[in-house]
């Protein structure tokens, strides 16, 4: 078989490193003075984090342009740690998702004969870091784009394939992961040659802003990136026109389960491809011959990333019996250890607030619907002493298959157990759910090791492994957690192309 690649230009692969290499440095340095070139940056952030304030912007992009809201509206976006409002923003409505879905179609005319081929990039931390992976990511694959030629039955005829980029893509995202949640999507579609508008969670339209402010210093043409910033009221109207809107050929969303179904069933009218990166519930078995030291390590990796809200974290310890009154104690003794519960930018802090007061709310009820059903609290248990949105690090024991921590994704910073005795109860436990994202096994049996991890209907089993983050790697969830995957080598780039079959004649 040959391949037919699409021609090489250095246009997006230097656009996409460049704009995140200088992302990274001007993010991710986090200095503790800063120089206000453009002094728009509020009081509450300027001893934090930005260290060029040209990247802090209060205006949505639309067609290269800083714009309010057609309206006039705005909404306010508030500090998660002690409720202060940081700025606000244009409440946006179905009119200027119009305009935006125009725009990008427009824009897309073009952008989708750029053609592709760069330079890698290589370093910086946590979030920003990951994001720019996938932008690294992403403008590579960019170059391995490919059709084919297959060989035909028929001596008359041949047969060649090509992907083409989709189209304007509409992408809707959460808060908490709130840059490579739209890298990961983003730099995927505008490397297959589509353009975007994307609709940043309420709770973090600076990120998203931010980056536009970098994909047009890196020369991005206006119209190719868009964002619109909507408050929680409007996202269900602007989702609506995304999805409804025949200009639109793809709808990617990470979030919820509950709003991923939505945004299915409103796609079903212009039979739109979809991506959904959705909610977890995920199961951490462990069993007997596991080394608890590696154990516990992957334990705190995986359920106290993000103070608990990553849809990846371990929502329900399955501990097989004779490591269970082992694993409580220890659990229990290295969380009192390593989790420090303050301000995001309090030096040594592990754990922040959660998103909200809806989200403490939640907590709250979880663990004392579990406590009321007979659970056992083993540390924490309740709103923590900082006031705001912080909840403790909690420790809850031999929880029952009836209570909502064993049924819905907890989204916070609570570890639920549960013993039990045989690996066929184990995998039944995991399945007892409609929900198909991570997975976790710690076992040190090789042969069980594979045989668990076929046998679990997950998209993602971590193998004696707590964190598994990477660009390279194919991400997506089985049954409700989502459709399709983002990342890896194919796959992610992939969502974003049509295959088009070219059937040639007369070819003797
Ligand atoms: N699978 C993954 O990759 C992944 C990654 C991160 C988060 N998540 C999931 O996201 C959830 C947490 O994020 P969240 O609270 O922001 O989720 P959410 O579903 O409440 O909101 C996500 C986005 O959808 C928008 N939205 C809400 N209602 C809408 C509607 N009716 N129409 C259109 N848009 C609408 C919101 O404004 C936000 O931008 C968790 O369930 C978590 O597991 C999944
Ligand atoms: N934690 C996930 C995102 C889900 O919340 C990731 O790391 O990609």
């Amino acid at each position: 078989m040959f391949g037919i690649v699409r021609a090489p230009s250095y246009t997006v692969k230097i656009a996409i490193s460049t704009s995140f290499t200088r992302w990274k440095s001007s993010i991710a340095s986090a200095p503790t003075t800063v120089n206000h070139k453009h002094d728009n940056v509020p009081a509450t952030l300027k001893q934090t984090m930005l260290s060029t304030s040209s990247l802090f912007k209060d205006k949505a992009y639309i067609n290269g342009r800083w714009t309010t809201s057609k309206s006039g509206e705005s909404f306010e976006v508030f500090n998660p740690s002690n409720g202060t409002v940081v700025t606000s923003v244009p409440r946006m409505n179905s009119e200027d998702t119009k305009v935006s879905i125009d725009t990008a179609y427009e824009a897309f005319q073009s952008w989708k004969s750029t053609t592709a081929k760069g330079k890698p990039l290589n370093d910086s931390r946590a979030e920003i870091e990951y994001s720019a992976s996938f932008c690294e990511w992403f403008a590579e694959e960019a170059r391995r784009i490919q059709g084919s030629i297959v060989s035909s039955p028929d001596k008359n005829k041949k047969i060649f394939t090509l992907k083409q980029p989709a189209g304007v893509c509409g992408m809707i995202t959460p808060w908490n992961f709130p840059n490579v949640m739209i890298t990961r999507k983003a730099c995927a579609a505008l490397a297959a040659g589509c353009t975007v508008v994307i609709k940043p969670s309420e709770e973090t339209p600076l990120s998203a802003l931010a980056m536009c402010e970098i994909f047009e210093r890196a020369g991005f043409p206006p119209g190719v990136v868009n964002v619109i910033t909507s408050d929680r009221t409007h996202a269900s109207e602007v989702g609506k026109i995304l999805c409804e809107s025949p200009l639109v050929s793809h709808i990617s969303f990470t979030g919820s389960s509950h709003v991923g179904k939505i945004l299915l069933a409103q796609s079903s009218s212009t039979v739109k491809k979809c991506s959904m990166e959705l909610g977890g519930n995920a199961p951490f078995i462990v069993f007997n011959s596991a080394n608890i030291n590696a154990v516990v390590n992957g334990a705190m990796a995986s359920k106290f990333r993000n103070t608990g809200q990553t849809c990846l974290c371990a929502n329900r310890f399955l501990i097989q019996e004779e490591i269970y009154d082992l694993f409580i104690d220890k659990m229990t003794e290295t969380m009192k250890e390593v989790l420090i519960t303050d301000d995001g930018f309090a030096p040594g802090a592990t754990q922040g607030p959660l998103i909200n007061q809806k989200a403490v709310e939640k907590i709250e009820e979880l663990v004392q619907d579990a406590v009321n059903k007979g659970a056992k609290l083993v540390l924490g248990g309740k709103k923590g002493p900082q006031g705001g949105n912080f909840y403790e690090s909690t420790l809850i024991k031999d929880i029952t298959t009836d209570m909502r921590v064993f049924n819905e994704e907890i989204f916070g910073p609570v570890v639920a157990v549960k013993k039990f005795t045989t690996e066929e109860e184990a995998i039944k436990l995991a399945h007892q759910t409609r929900a198909g994202l991570a997975s976790y096994v710690y076992t040190q049996d090789p042969v069980q090791q594979w045989r668990v991890a076929e046998e679990l209907e997950y998209g993602i089993v971590g193998i004696n492994e707590g964190l598994f983050n990477a660009a390279e790697a194919p991400f997506g969830g089985y049954k409700e957690s989502g459709l399709g995957r983002e990342g890896g080598v194919g796959y992610g780039i992939d969502e974003y192309l049509e295959v088009k079959y070219l059937a040639m004649g007369g070819m003797r």
